[in-house]
């Protein structure tokens, strides 16, 4: 199987060239990113070239991050600074080759909301349509994100499927998803074809994927078994140098 490191959390306390760099050393098969913004592309495209590595995907920037902004698309009033954020990660997909981008929805709630999202993200999928992008969104868990959004898989489901644009796919993430429904393995055979991305880390800390409440030496059989052969992104907060140790990646590599 193959591994994406996310350098939102991995190395990320290195500038994002220099975090490719350590996952290429590391043995990753491809990274992934959340903000990239303050790095010239050119200087990511470089170290991407350099290690042979792709660049899976970007998160749409969050809006004001000091008021506590999580992401503008479902934010009514908004859709002037979400429309800009989309062409932004847009244009800085297509700068580094990237392959999907994050539309991140924010913190709101009702039918506004609702059809705010609608509209950004039919939006998000006629401007990257022409790039062979995926649009992606992605539930998040109400412990770390409280009032964001979008929190569960048929809340996604039900957006997908009303736009009802092939780019547009789910993030699935085990780690949020187990937080807010369970019934991993089953929701991954039944989403699949919905799915344009999967994220991993342990459940309840966030941490390497060898402990913690799921079993993903299971999980990624599952996956496996089901198909999916992209990269899987490992999307975890190390917090002590035992969470350094990759022994776990090497391991799944081999299934
Ligand atoms: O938090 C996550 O999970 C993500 O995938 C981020 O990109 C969005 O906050
Ligand atoms: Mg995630």
């Amino acid at each position: 199987m193959k591994f994406s490191a996310n350098l939102g959390f991995l190395w990320a306390d290195r500038p994002l060239p220099d975090a490719i760099r350590a996952a290429h050393a590391a043995g990753f098969d491809a990274v992934e990113c959340h903000w990239p913004y303050d790095f010239p592309a050119a200087e990511v495209k470089a170290a991407l070239e350099e290690t042979g590595l792709s660049m899976l995907g970007l998160n749409t920037r969050r809006g004001d991050v000091t008021a506590g902004e999580n992401g503008l698309a479902a934010l009514p009033g908004r859709e002037t600074e979400a429309r800009e954020a989309i062409d932004q990660s847009i244009s800085y997909a297509l700068a580094v080759g990237a392959n999907c981008i994050h539309v991140m929805a924010g913190f709101a709630s009702g039918q506004q909301a609702h059809d705010c999202f609608v509209g950004n993200l039919t939006y998000a999928c006629a401007k990257a349509a022409p790039y062979d992008l995926t649009i992606l969104i992605e539930p998040l868990n109400r412990h770390d994100a409280p009032g964001y959004f979008l929190t569960t898989t048929g809340q996604a489901r039900d957006i997908i499927e009303k736009i009802a644009n092939p780019i547009l796919k789910l993030m699935f993430d085990c780690y949020h998803v187990q937080l807010m429904e369970g019934d991993i393995s089953h929701r991954l055979h039944d989403l699949l074809p919905l799915i344009g991305h999967i994220q991993f880390a342990s459940v309840p800390d966030r941490g390497p994927p060898d402990r913690g409440e799921l079993n993903y030496g299971h999980i990624f059989q599952v996956i496996r078994d089901l198909g999916y052969d992209s990269p899987l992104g490992a999307e975890y907060k190390p917090q002590g140098m035992s969470d350094w140790d990759l022994g776990w990646l090497h391991d799944a590599q081999e299934l």
